[in-house]
């Protein structure tokens, strides 16, 4: 196990450019896209991390056709046009959302018998609304161990498609997992959302890069979506994006710094929902350049910000970040509408309020957000729970205030190997322009 990260405090604005790894959501996306695609896939700047690991372990034991080149960050797959080479397997997702939502799915929709494991962590997170819905459609689930949750057993014959009901208030990516699978289904697919539908951009994502490969969504308002049976997923050469929501501690550290960040390769014009966390540095006072060769974020003059009243239902996953520059804010901020990112890695709604409280700053839940208030953060060893999101905001605090220490910096490798050694060239100004 790693030592504690020790944060070096930020002596001078930032001024750095910097490259992101690939997109997280982009990445597994493309990769069961690729998996049920008709021909041969080839992928470009691919993120390597333990959750696209993982789910190229589970392609690679499902018996699909992978080959991949991590210094090229290259992956290329013979898709099988919605069918599964093995018909019986096992596989492991780790700590990933979107392998365990997605892949449960393409196994539902295919015709065998699988036995889906999981991290501890993982086995904890929500499953049952996907569980049901792909019940609804003919396929077969036992739990060896806590019922309507990971690991399980999945027997599959297909999906017979047609109406189906989802509750999707605690996550997206069921409803992403149901769509991507649903044109192999034997009659047309309806899905009527129950509840209110958390994080949309990552829906939108979803639908965009379904088109992309080959297969039409409709939807009225996000409330209900249908695919139409038949459709059939092309091959194709595919680039990743940068990963947005990595990209974010980078932009938050020229924010924090009165400094300037260039991330190479962000553009403006993307799939990902986390650029809107620009809006909100735009709200306290940083400015927002589209460059050339990505984008630039400067900072305001000596780092002073107002606190922000932002609905972040939309990019849940930039909440701890706003979370880490709330305290060095002059009035307080309110972050609404991220209920669900209770369900993410750690209970991050719980898990805010634990650290900001460690460090001294009075910080609530609210319903289902967060109010922080400004403060000066104390020295402090702070927890992660094993959630990379956690570790890499709350770093952000160390670049204003001494002595903190981030436990068990490993985690961030669930989707940024490397993310401590580049926040340290970051704050040195080693990869400054
Ligand atoms: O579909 C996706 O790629 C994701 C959707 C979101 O999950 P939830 O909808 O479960 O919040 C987000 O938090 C996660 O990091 C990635
Ligand atoms: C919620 C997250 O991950 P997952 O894909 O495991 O849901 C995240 O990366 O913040």
């Amino acid at each position: 196990m790693a030592r504690p990260y020790a944060v070096p405090p930020a002596r001078r604005p930032v001024d750095a450019v910097v490259e992101i790894p690939g997109s997280k959501s982009i990445t597994n996306r493309a990769l069961l896209l690729a998996a049920l695609s008709d021909h041969m896939v080839t992928l470009d700047n691919v993120l390597f991390s333990d959750d696209s690991r993982n789910f190229l372990q589970c392609l690679v034991k499902l018996g699909f056709p992978v080959a991949f080149n991590e210094t090229n960050k290259a992956v290329q797959i013979i898709g099988q046009n919605g069918a599964i080479p093995k018909r019986t397997a096992a596989i492991y997702v780790g700590s990933a959302g979107t392998a365990a939502r997605f892949l449960s799915a393409m196994l539902a929709a295919g015709r065998g018998e699988y036995l889906v494991e999981a991290s501890e962590q993982m086995s904890a997170r929500p499953m049952a609304p996907l569980v049901g819905a792909l019940r609804e459609q003919g396929a077969d689930f036992s739990f060896p161990g806590k019922p309507d949750a990971l690991p399980f057993r999945i027997k599959s014959n297909g999906l017979q498609g047609g109406r189906v009901r989802l509750a999707a208030s605690q996550s997206s990516q069921f409803l992403s997992a149901l769509l991507m699978v649903a044109c192999f289904s034997a009659a047309d697919t309806e899905i009527a959302i129950e509840g209110e539908l958390p994080a949309k951009p990552f829906v939108a994502m979803t639908l965009r890069m379904m088109a992309d490969f080959g297969v039409k969504a409709s939807h009225r308002d996000f409330k209900s979506f249908t695919v139409a049976a038949g459709q059939r997923y092309q091959g194709l050469d595919y680039a990743i994006e940068p990963d947005l929501s990595n990209a974010g501690y980078f932009f938050a550290m020229a924010a924090l710094t009165g400094g300037t960040v260039l991330v190479r390769g962000a553009s403006l014009d993307t799939l990902q929902g986390d650029i809107k966390l620009l809006d909100i540095l735009k709200q306290m006072g940083c400015k927002v350049r589209p460059e050339e060769d990505g984008i630039r974020l400067t900072g305001p003059a000596g780092g002073r910000f107002p606190g922000v009243d932002v609905d972040m239902s939309g990019l849940p996953d930039q909440t701890p970040t706003v979370a880490a520059l709330a305290p060095f804010a002059a009035s307080p901020t309110i972050i609404r509408n991220i209920g669900f990112i209770r369900y993410h890695e750690s209970d991050r709604l719980t898990a805010i309020v634990n650290e900001l409280t460690r460090l001294g700053i009075r910080a609530e839940v609210n319903g289902d957000g967060l109010v922080i208030y400004p403060g000066t953060p104390q020295p402090a060893e702070l927890e992660t729970y094993d959630d990379h999101r956690m570790a890499m905001a709350l770093a952000l605090v160390g670049l204003r205030a001494p002595g903190i220490r981030i436990k068990h910096p490993e985690c961030t490798a669930k989707t940024f190997e490397n993310y401590f050694d580049l926040f340290d060239r970051t704050v040195q100004g080693v990869d400054s322009h």
